[in-house]
């Protein structure tokens, strides 16, 4: 692929990166994004804190996190790091109980943490199985669930984006991931609905073939193939898919809930990825 990964990822570039929206959008706002250390969430953490936004990062690996947190203190930001296993529901617990403690308030929540490994589905371990569901069905709900019962016992609104994968055509190689997403994108849809009352609005956002270090784990010769994704011949950036949830998440998006914003260049009209590779058969 000859799209420059480290250069799209790069948080001097996200920082500077053109963006359409005002500079004090989220001010006296707060918001937590899972998964903010790498990739696509450090992408959206950054746009949040450049548009005013205190911002919470989680995920399992402290040092990840820091370094997002040392960036934007050092633009002036302020940013809170709670390592935390999504999977874990007691871990997620502490995390909102931790958010109410510093800042007493919360606005929105951008759940992006997740991840499975690229493999034929008839050859999954159960254990290989039950680590992708873990990571992507239970963890997206215990971290949306949480948020829904923060905002239900203070009283006040909140939106939720859960990144999923795109589900219409399915994807092979990643059979698990798919399944587990359609999980989320069937319970947003129904919560949507029950946590309306509460003035919380649910969406997704499903991101196509996206540039970020995450896609290493994909085989040499699924990444061969990788300008075949969508009919733009290119993946997507992080900071087109950072901008997709803020416009969900802002109030561009107020009318807007049990919604999936398809961000895949096209990729669900024309398009192949074999994350695993490309059988004979369909050569
Ligand atoms: C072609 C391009 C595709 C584009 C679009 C596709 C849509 C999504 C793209 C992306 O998400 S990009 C990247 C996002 N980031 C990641 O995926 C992170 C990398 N993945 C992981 O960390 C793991 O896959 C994980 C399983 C999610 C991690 O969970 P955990 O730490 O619990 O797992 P492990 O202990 O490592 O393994 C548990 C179990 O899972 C099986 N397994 C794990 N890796 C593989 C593998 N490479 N191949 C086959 N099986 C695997 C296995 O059964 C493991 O048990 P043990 O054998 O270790 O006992
Ligand atoms: N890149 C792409 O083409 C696409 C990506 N996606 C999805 O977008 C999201 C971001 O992916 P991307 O940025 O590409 O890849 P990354 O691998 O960079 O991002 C995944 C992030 O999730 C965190 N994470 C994973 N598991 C857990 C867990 N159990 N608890 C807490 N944090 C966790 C990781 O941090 P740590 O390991 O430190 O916990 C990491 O920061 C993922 O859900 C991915 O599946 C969807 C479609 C396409």
């Amino acid at each position: 692929m000859s799209t420059d990964v480290e250069a799209l990822n790069n948080p001097e570039t996200l920082w500077n990166a053109e963006t359409v929206y005002r500079p004090d959008l989220f001010k006296g706002k707060v918001a937590l994004v899972s998964g903010g250390g790498s990739g696509i969430g450090r992408a959206v953490a950054l746009l949040f804190a450049r548009l005013g936004a205190t911002l919470v990062i989680c995920g399992r690996t402290a040092e990840k996190l820091e370094k997002v947190a040392a960036f934007v203190r050092g633009k002036g930001g302020t940013v809170l790091v709670v390592p935390t296993n999504v999977r874990e529901p007691e871990q997620v617990d502490a995390l909102y109980q931790r958010i109410h403690a510093e800042f007493g308030r919360l606005d929105y929540v951008v759940n992006n943490a997740g991840g499975q490994f690229p493999q034929n589905a008839i050859d999954y371990a159960p254990k290989g199985w039950a680590a992708v569901i873990n990571n992507n069905l239970n963890g997206s709900w215990y971290m949306m669930q949480r948020a829904a019962q923060y905002w239900r016992d203070v009283k006040t609104p909140g939106s939720i984006v859960n990144i999923v994968v795109v589900t219409e055509r399915g994807m092979p190689g990643v059979a698990h991931t798919v399944a587990a997403r359609a999980g989320i994108i069937g319970a947003s849809r129904t919560v949507a609905v029950e946590w309306a009352p509460l003035g919380i609005r649910v969406n997704c956002v499903a991101p196509g073939l996206t540039a970020t270090e995450g896609l290493e784990v994909y085989p040499p010769e699924a990444q061969k193939e990788f300008p075949l994704a969508n009919p733009l011949k290119r993946p997507g950036t992080p900071m087109e898919i950072a901008e997709s949830c803020i416009y969900l998440s802002a109030s561009s998006g107020s009318f807007i809930t049990g919604e999936v914003l398809t961000v895949d260049g096209g990729g669900k009209l024309w398009g192949e990825l074999w994350t695993a590779g490309r059988p004979e058969y369909y050569r």
